[in-house]
């Protein structure tokens, strides 16, 4: 594990640390690996392969069966992506992930004779799903809960920065230097996260997935439709004036706007050399099992590795973990510990894209989770416009 800040150095510990700054001098420790920056200044690919409008847009179902098929190679791509001191650990933790998946998909598909058989073998069903349950249910930290109002300070996790930026050009002024984690509520109201989430009730009740997962990519105007996508754009033509508003995307423009400003803040960037990329969505999630594997977000991933153009993921909640719905919370799956962050309305998580923040989503097991994923890109041929009405 490297981190490129200038005149980092080594501790007893062999954990690379950031040349100090007046942020990191503030640095509480709290393990080897993930630091509290006290005092800031400041899907899984569900959609990676949606097209963007035009050609691509038009190609988006075609696209979207096309990369299903290659999907059985993606966690083969993304193991052999992961570099770095800790690439078996991060390799055993995907790989778990992907037997949780197949347990998941075995359980769901065998139906009655499963059930029967459950009940013929009931102690070793009971002893499977023992197993299977402290696998699933293994968050270890709760990093911030629903419950804590953090604002107007943001609350920061600082962890070393992978290499997976090396694969790239650097961009100065944006590339992450300092790598980590950053939870705060107080860049989102209440009121704007609730009428952003109107906006995607709006939109995705439009159709939906046939499974539990579904998005709404108001860029590239890709939505789930039973177990493929449409672009609402085509599929719906002027109609879709019917359904949002300018004010809509204003707003989605505004929030997009203060995410940046508070990442560039948190890392120390300059806004102006960071970029929209795609894919930006909203997401849906029930607890509805999966019927493709377009549904499936709860995998361990990585988003630098699975949507490339990624260098800082922002994730903005539109319900709240406990009473919309249960289950569905965010999980950092460091080294040592499972860190959650619980979905909260209005809340603005945001981290650097590379393998340092490996994460997943729990399965959700009731009620309805609204969330918009906002991405950014200091490659500005990574850029895409804001979503706007054609
Ligand atoms: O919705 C979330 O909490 C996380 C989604 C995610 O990991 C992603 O879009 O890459
Ligand atoms: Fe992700």
């Amino acid at each position: 594990m490297r981190h490129s800040a200038a005149g980092a150095a080594r501790d007893p510990a062999g954990v690379t640390q950031p040349a100090a700054d007046s942020q990191w001098e503030r640095t509480t420790r709290i393990n080897t690996e993930v630091e509290v920056w006290s005092e800031l200044a400041g899907w899984r690919a569900r959609a990676a392969w949606f097209g963007s409008r035009g050609k691509e847009g038009r190609n988006t179902c075609k696209q979207a069966s096309a990369r299903a098929s290659a999907r059985g190679d993606m966690a083969v791509t993304r193991l052999r992506n992961i570099k770095g001191p800790h690439a078996t650990e991060i390799e055993r933790k995907i790989k778990r992930g992907n037997t949780l998946r197949q347990a998941s998909w075995w359980r769901g598909s065998r139906g009655l004779a499963a059930l029967l058989s459950v009940a013929l073998c009931a102690c070793a069903g009971a002893g499977l799903l023992l197993h299977l349950s402290s696998l699933d249910g293994d968050v270890t930290e709760t990093l911030v809960s629903r419950r804590e109002l953090v604002s107007p300070q943001p609350r920061a996790y600082g962890v070393p920065c992978s290499e997976d930026y090396d694969n790239y050009k650097r961009y100065p002024g944006c590339t992450p230097q300092k790598c980590g984690r950053v939870v705060t509520d107080g860049v989102v109201t209440r009121e704007e996260a609730l009428a952003l989430r109107r906006l995607a009730e709006k939109g995705l009740g439009l159709a939906g997935s046939e499974g539990g997962a579904s998005i709404l990519d108001l860029h590239s105007g890709a939505l789930s439709m039973g177990k493929q996508f449409v672009n609402i754009y085509r599929y719906f033509g002027d109609q879709i004036r019917d359904v949002f508003a300018q004010e809509d995307f204003q707003l989605y423009r505004n929030v997009r706007g203060r995410i940046q400003a508070a990442i560039a803040e948190a890392f120390g960037l300059d806004p102006e050399l960071m970029y929209l990329t795609k894919p930006t969505f909203f997401s849906r999630i029930n607890s509805t099992a999966a019927r493709t594997q377009h549904d499936e977000y709860w995998h361990p991933h990585i988003d630098k590795v699975t949507y490339g153009s990624f260098d800082y993921t922002s994730l903005l909640y539109l319900s709240d973990y406990g009473s919309d719905f249960t289950g569905g919370r965010f999980i950092f799956m460091d080294q040592n510990a499972n860190r959650s962050v619980e979905p909260r309305t209005g809340r603005v998580s945001f981290f650097s894209s590379g393998t340092e923040n490996l994460h997943r989503v729990e399965k959700v097991t009731w009620g309805t989770r609204y969330a918009i994923t906002v991405s950014f890109t200091c490659d500005p041929e990574h850029a895409i416009s804001d979503p706007a009405l054609p």
